[in-house]
Formats: C-alpha cells, structure tokens, sequence
C-alpha cells in the first residue's frame, strides 16, 4: 500500500492567459490537506487535473500509488468529491440519486446514505430543483460519505453551508482520517474551518506553490511584528517575508516568531493567523 494518497510530480498546466506551474505535492495518508489562494491562483485547476477532468500539459498524479489516467476507474471507485457547485440532475430526488450511484460505486453503502439524508435533513422524496444550494452541497456530501471512500476532494464545498451545518462537516472530516488510510484535500476561502481541521497547508499563488507545511509549524512559528519606522529599519531583511505599511506603523511577518521576539524585545510580536499570511504573500512588499 502506498503511503502516500496522493502524489503529484511536475504537474504543469497550460492556458491561454495562466499557468500551474511545475507543482510538487504529496498528502500521507491519515492526513487533511488543506488548499488556500486566493481567487484564479489555480487551486480548482489542480483538482481538476488530479480528477483528470482536465487534461495536464505535463508531470505526473500519482493516486494510492496508481497513474491517475491508467487506474482511473479504478481510483474514483475510491474517492468521494464535493465542488461548491453540485450538478445532480434537478428532475431527481435523493432516492433517485442513490439508486443511480449505487450502479456506480461498487461499495455503495444504503444505511449511510440514508443516515446522512437524515442528519442533513434532507427529504428522501423532493426533486432536487426544489432544494437550496446548501441542501445540494449536503446532498453531495451524503453521496461522497457513502460509497466507502478513502479519500475526500472537496472544493470550496463548504462555503454555501451555515456555520452549524460547516462545523458538522468538519467533525465528520475529522472522524473521517481517524482512519489513518484515509486522506482529504480540501480547498476553502474560510481559513478559519482549515486551521480548525487541517495537519498541512499548501498555499498557491499564481500557479506556483508558495509553501506546503504543516500547519502547526505555521502557526506556532510564523508572527507579526507591528513598529515604527526606527525599530522596522534595524530589522534583519534576511527574516523579512513580507511587510506592508499602514499609516504609522509597518506590519512585518516573518517565519520564527521566537527569534524576533528575542532579537527586537521593544517590537510588538503576535502570532499570524493562515488569513493573515495568505494576505502578506498577496498584498505586502516582498523582500
Ligand atoms: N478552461 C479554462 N480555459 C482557460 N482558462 C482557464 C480555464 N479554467 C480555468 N482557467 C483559468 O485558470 C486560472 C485559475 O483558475 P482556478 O479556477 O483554478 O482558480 P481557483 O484558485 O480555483 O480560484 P477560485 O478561488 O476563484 O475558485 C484562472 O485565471 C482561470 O481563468
């Protein structure tokens, strides 16, 4: 058995006005990798490939250790996804949609289903067109909880759903890699569930991989030192990640936090959160 779920080498992909580009990126099993960027940094385009929905221009997705293309069939039997736009088709009900995807997944599970069709309140006999967007983001993810997968892709899924149903959804995701051959990528503007649930966090930003690390490491290390003009110019630019200047003051992130708070004992130093970081790498002044 493979110890990674996933594994991609060089992945590269082509368009007209953007680019992946040459992207490198493993997820172990047992773990929850969360994805963050910011609108177009290509993280749908990266999914999109691992699903081989589009077609790469280069490298290599590795799946359970399988070709992702040779072992398609295979592999998607194992993996459950959820995009923030679900397309079941509206004349169905939920009975329907389970019926049509136990033909589909060969460990097609009724009792779950229909325990999420309760949890979810989701009515077993309503045509879909009749449902909300967040009923059909939930429908989505009774289907891709149901069929004994080992690995979760979700893409934006969560944002359309209310904050109690988003916390359900992280719990069952956390249950969800209590078994350690199961894995989950999942993509979401709201960092705040991914620092809740996520062991790593791949940042990408116009087509390129900023950064893919433990999130822990991120948070314990990563801090935000906030002074004036004097204290900013004795700062070591070699620490410097990213800075921006507000009206009286300079914001600075930098990696160890521990080190900064010993070197500058004057400078205000506060941890930084993943929304904050994401920011810096967008909108500050890089050194
Ligand atoms: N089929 C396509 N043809 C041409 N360009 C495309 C195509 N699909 C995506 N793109 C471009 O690729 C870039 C990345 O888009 P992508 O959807 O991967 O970003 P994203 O990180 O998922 O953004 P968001 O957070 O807004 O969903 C965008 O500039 C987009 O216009």
């Amino acid at each position: 058995m493979a110890n990674n779920t996933l594994e991609i080498q060089n992945l590269s992909k082509n368009f007209k006005d953007f680019s992946l580009n040459n992207l490198n990126l493993k997820i172990p099993r047992g773990v929850i990798m969360g994805l963050i960027g910011e609108n177009g940094a290509g993280k749908s385009t990266t999914i999109n490939c691992i699903l081989n929905e589009i077609e790469k221009t280069d490298g290599k997705i590795l799946i359970f250790g399988k070709d992702h293309i040779a072992a398609e069939t295979e592999i998607k039997d194992k993996i459950g996804i959820v995009f923030d736009e679900n397309h079941f088709p509206d004349i169905f009900t939920p009975k329907e949609i389970g019926k049509y995807m136990s033909g589909i997944y060969s460990n097609w599970e009724w009792s779950t289903y229909n325990k999420y069709l309760r949890q979810f309140e989701l009515p077993e006999n309503k045509n879909i067109k009749d449902f909300s967007k967040g009923m059909k983001v939930k429908l989505a993810f009774s289907v891709a909880l149901s069929h004994r997968a080992e690995f979760l892709i979700l893409d934006e899924a969560t944002s359309g759903l209310d904050p109690i149903v988003r916390d359900d959804i992280l719990d069952i995701l956390i249950d969800f890699v209590q078994d350690e051959n199961h894995s989950v990528l999942v993509s979401s503007h709201i960092t705040s569930d991914l620092e809740k649930i996520a062991d790593y966090i791949t940042f990408l930003h116009k087509g390129k991989i900023v950064f893919s690390h433990m999130k822990d490491e991120l948070i314990d290390n990563y801090g935000i030192i906030s002074c004036g003009t004097s204290i900013f110019d004795t700062l070591d630019k070699s620490e410097i990640i990213a800075y921006r200047k507000e009206d009286y003051q300079y914001k600075v992130l930098v990696k160890d936090r521990k080190s900064a708070t010993r070197k500058y004992p004057e400078a205000i130093i506060e941890p930084a959160t993943l929304e904050e970081i994401m920011l810096f790498y967008v909108k500050g002044e890089l050194q």
